[in-house]
């Protein structure tokens, strides 16, 4: 993560998110932001009553309206914690809620797939997901003790301030750089041991690589956690070195500081006491004193650590941010066509995004409905590429592809893919129901799907609604080839005009696959298919 240049920064931020708590749930972000200065006014109102009731006693003054604000206030410090917190937790499933469908939503309106070209932008998105679950929490609980420590600590010098300016400012000045100091410590630690260092990565990787159901078998068979576990003692201590050197810093300067906030502190004290034996201020006002300075500094503490706190979560928003407002450079057409007839694909070239090299040169050909093209090349030549284009997951960089005349950038996304089907080279397997992963959510039909399922052979005995993957309760986990049996299904089930099959068989044994294929050509007679192969025996 890119380090947060300027504390002006690290403020505009800190706005963008409590605008972020807005939108994902105004009222309750409401009260809870109230709740923040009503907190700190109720601390500052008790120990302000406290110096009264105590001024009073020893004046032999009535004492007990005072007494009843001094109740008041402190019942309010004590039971506006808990309500808080409990606030603050319906605000939080709020806005990861809110989070989380924000970003599927902006996803989808990106229909490029350009995004996943970019390695930089990649690891911001991979980010983005993996960390939504839990830094929404981060950013309420720390956002918002920062606004009530902010609050208490202003109004604690106000306090001070009416009997002492002086005092007030000069504890200012010796708070301020320190806590200004231990904030910069603090974020250096932090990019020490989670950004900057190199060896962040590696050693996520290392337990991801033991943990991992990816790597499972391999890491078993050649036992290689002994090895791996070494590695990451290795590396783990060599960073831990760097973030002790700047913890060693953190202290020096915290002690350099917090000597000077003694040293004002007993100044303070002194003179408050002075003041009071000259009879020139009340006993209570001395009272008040202590409580303020013990106040501040727990403040102080307080607003240091959870602004530190808050760092990683709002670089995390800042990242958030950005893939909010990443616009690609899609525009969806406004033509819809009822029936697809004809492809022309003219000159077209192509270049992937962040490449220089040319995958596809001039490319010509015509495709009339209901024609069956096999694709056949070399790998790497752009078999997969050009079907790409054909769906308009990229635009060509060069030349036109035209559908029934109309260039493809100039019908209605939705409603062209609406009219497609594909069996993917590498085809997701979702970790959804079998029902699910074969409908897609195209429609809800029952029969198709047991039909399609028949068709391609699936004679796994499965019931529809069981999840295919190991990772949800009662999931199941099939082979290569019955996957490859369920991605094919989808085509059998779809009522797509044009059919695109990217190495469809390559995991089936060789009577399923000729079965299959007799299968699909012969209920498949009217519609367009693009069929990749390497098997000139499949064409
Ligand atoms: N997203 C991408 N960005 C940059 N280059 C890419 C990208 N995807 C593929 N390529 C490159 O484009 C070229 C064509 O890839 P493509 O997948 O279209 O080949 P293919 O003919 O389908 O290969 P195979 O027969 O091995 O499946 C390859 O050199 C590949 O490295």
């Amino acid at each position: 993560m890119k380090k947060l240049s300027s504390f002006k920064q690290y403020i505009l931020l800190l706005f963008s998110t409590y605008k972020l708590f807005f939108k994902a749930a105004k009222l309750v972000a409401i009260f809870v932001v109230l709740l923040a200065p009503i907190q700190a006014l109720a601390s500052v109102i008790a120990i302000n009553s406290a110096q009264e009731v105590v001024s009073q006693v020893s004046n032999h003054q009535s004492y007990f309206n005072q007494l009843i604000i001094w109740i008041i206030a402190t019942a309010l410090t004590q039971l506006l914690p808990p309500i808080a917190t409990s606030v603050q937790g319906i605000l939080t499933d709020k806005l990861t809620g809110y989070i989380n469908v924000s970003l599927m939503k902006k996803s989808q309106k990106l229909q490029f797939l350009a995004i996943f070209d970019d390695s930089n932008y990649y690891d911001d998105l991979k980010m983005l997901k993996d960390d939504a679950m839990w830094r929404p929490t981060n950013l309420i609980v720390f956002g918002v003790a920062i606004l009530q420590q902010l609050l208490t600590f202003i109004f604690m010098l106000i306090l001070l301030g009416r009997y002492n300016l002086w005092l007030a400012l000069a504890l200012v000045i010796v708070m301020i750089p320190q806590s200004i100091s231990y904030y910069r410590v603090q974020q250096e630690a932090f990019e020490t041991m989670v950004t900057r260092s190199k060896n962040a990565r590696k050693l996520d990787y290392y337990s991801d690589v033991l943990l991992g159901r990816r790597d499972a078998k391999e890491v078993r068979l050649f036992n290689m956690f002994p090895a791996i576990i070494n590695n990451y003692l290795s590396l783990f201590k060599s960073t831990r070195k760097e973030v002790d050197k700047v913890r060693i810093k953190q202290i020096y300067i915290s002690t350099l500081f917090l000597s000077l906030l003694v040293i004002v502190s007993g100044i303070g004290f002194f003179w408050f006491s002075h003041q009071v034996a000259a009879r020139l201020l009340s006993v209570g006002v001395l009272l008040m004193f202590i409580s303020v300075i013990a106040s501040l500094s727990n403040s102080l503490s307080v607003l240091v650590t959870d602004t530190s706190m808050l760092y990683d979560s709002l670089l995390w928003i800042k990242k958030y941010n950005k893939f909010q407002n990443y616009t690609d450079s899609f525009e969806n057409g406004s033509q819809e066509l009822q029936t697809i007839h004809d492809y022309q694909i003219k000159n077209i070239s192509f270049t992937y995004p962040f490449s220089d090299t040319e995958v596809l040169h001039n490319i010509s050909f015509m495709v009339k409905k209901g024609e069956k093209i096999a694709i056949v090349g070399e790998n790497g030549s752009g078999k997969s590429t050009l079907i790409k284009l054909l769906m308009r997951f990229y635009d060509p960089s060069n030349g036109e592809i035209l559908v029934d005349n109309i260039d493809l950038k100039d019908l209605n996304i939705f409603n062209y893919r609406q009219k497609l089907s594909a069996t993917f080279q590498n085809f997701s397997k979702f970790k959804l129901s079998l029902f699910d992963n074969v409908s897609v959510f195209r429609s809800s039909d029952e029969q198709l799907v047991k039909s399609s399922l028949y068709k391609v052979e699936f004679n796994k005995d499965l019931s529809l609604d069981t999840i295919l993957s190991k990772e949800f309760a009662n999931g199941t986990d099939l082979s290569g080839g019955q996957w490859q049996k369920i991605a094919l299904a989808r085509d059998f089930y779809s009522q797509a005009q044009v059919e695109f099959l990217d190495e469809p068989t390559a995991a089936l044994d060789a009577r399923s696959e000729n079965e299959i294929y007799q299968r699909f050509l012969a209920e498949n007679q009217g519609k367009t298919i693009f069929f990749v192969t390497h098997r000139l025996s499949a064409v």
